[in-house]
C-alpha cells in the first residue's frame, strides 16, 4: 500500500485514568463499520527501552514515568512508516520482567490508528504526527486506587511496591510532565474511558476525517 493516508489519534493521561479502556471501546464500535483491517490501536508501552543488559534490581529502579524510559523515536519512525503504507513490528513488553520480550506485533498500515499512552503529548516530533490528541483529566486518587488493584491482580506487584513506586515516580513525573502535557491535547476528558460523548464524539471527528 504506498502514499497511504493515515489518521493517527493520540490519548494521553495519567497511568490508570482509562487511556486503553476509551482506545480500545472506539476500537471495538468502529471496527464493526471500518472493518479490522483498517483500525489499530497501538500501546505507547510497547516503547519503553529494552532493559535485557540490565539486572532485574536494576530495572526495578528505573524511573518508568519519565519520558526518557520511552523509545519515542523507534516509535515516530514506525507512525511514519505505517503513513507511508509499509508495515511494522511492534514490541512486545513484560511489565514483570520490566524489558521486552522476544516477541514482537506485526502490524500493517491502517486507515486511523489509536495511540494510548502517558508521554505520547510530551513529545513535540509525535504531536506532529497526530490528527488529534485526547488527554484523560481522571482525578489522581481514581487513577491510583484503579492502578493498584490493576497492578496487583495483573502486573505481578505487591501494595507496598505500586505505593512506593507511585510515591517515588509516578506522582512527580505525572506533576513534571504529564500534567503540562495537557495543554497540546485537543480535547479533555472527564470521568474516564466511559464518558459515552466523548467516544462518540472521537468517532464522529475520526468519520469526519476519513470521508
Ligand atoms: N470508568 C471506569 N469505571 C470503572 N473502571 C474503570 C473505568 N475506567 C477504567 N477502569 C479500570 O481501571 C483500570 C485502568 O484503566 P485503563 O483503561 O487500563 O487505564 P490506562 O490505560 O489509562 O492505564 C482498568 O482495570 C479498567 O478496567
Ligand atoms: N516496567 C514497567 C513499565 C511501566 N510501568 C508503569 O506503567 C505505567 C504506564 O502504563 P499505563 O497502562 O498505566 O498507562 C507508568 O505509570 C509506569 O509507572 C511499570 O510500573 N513498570
Amino acid at each position: 500500500m504506498a502514499n497511504h493516508e493515515c489518521i493517527i489519534i493520540a490519548i494521553a493521561g495519567a497511568s490508570a485514568s482509562g487511556k486503553s479502556l476509551l482506545a480500545n471501546t472506539i476500537y471495538d464500535e468502529l471496527k464493526r463499520d471500518l472493518g479490522t483491517n483498517q483500525i489499530a490501536v497501538i500501546n505507547e508501552d510497547c516503547y519503553y527501552k529494552d532493559q535485557s543488559h540490565l539486572s532485574m534490581e536494576e530495572r526495578i529502579k528505573t524511573n518508568y514515568d519519565h519520558p526518557q524510559a520511552l523509545d519515542h523515536d523507534l516509535l515516530s519512525e514506525h507512525l511514519s512508516m505505517l503513513c507511508a503504507g509499509q508495515s511494522v513490528q511492534v514490541p512486545s513488553y513484560s511489565y514483570s520482567e520490566h524489558t521486552r520480550t522476544s516477541d514482537s506485533r506485526q502490524v500493517s498500515p491502517k486507515k486511523v490508528i489509536i495511540l494510548e499512552g502517558i508521554l505520547l503529548l510530551t513529545n513535540a516530533k509525535l504531536r506532529q504526527q497526530f490528527k488529534a490528541s485526547v488527554f484523560m483529566d481522571t482525578p489522581l486518587d481514581i487513577c491510583l486506587l484503579r492502578r493498584l488493584q490493576r497492578d496487583i491482580q495483573e502486573r505481578g506487584r505487591t501494595m507496598t511496591s505500586v505505593i512506593e513506586q507511585y510515591q517515588t515516580t509516578v506522582r512527580p513525573m505525572f506533576m513534571q510532565f504529564i500534567d503540562p502535557s495537557k495543554q497540546y491535547a485537543d480535547i479533555i476528558v472527564p470521568r474516564g474511558g466511559k464518558n459515552r460523548i466523548a467516544i462518540d464524539m472521537l468517532k464522529s471527528r475520526i468519520q469526519h476525517l476519513l470521508d
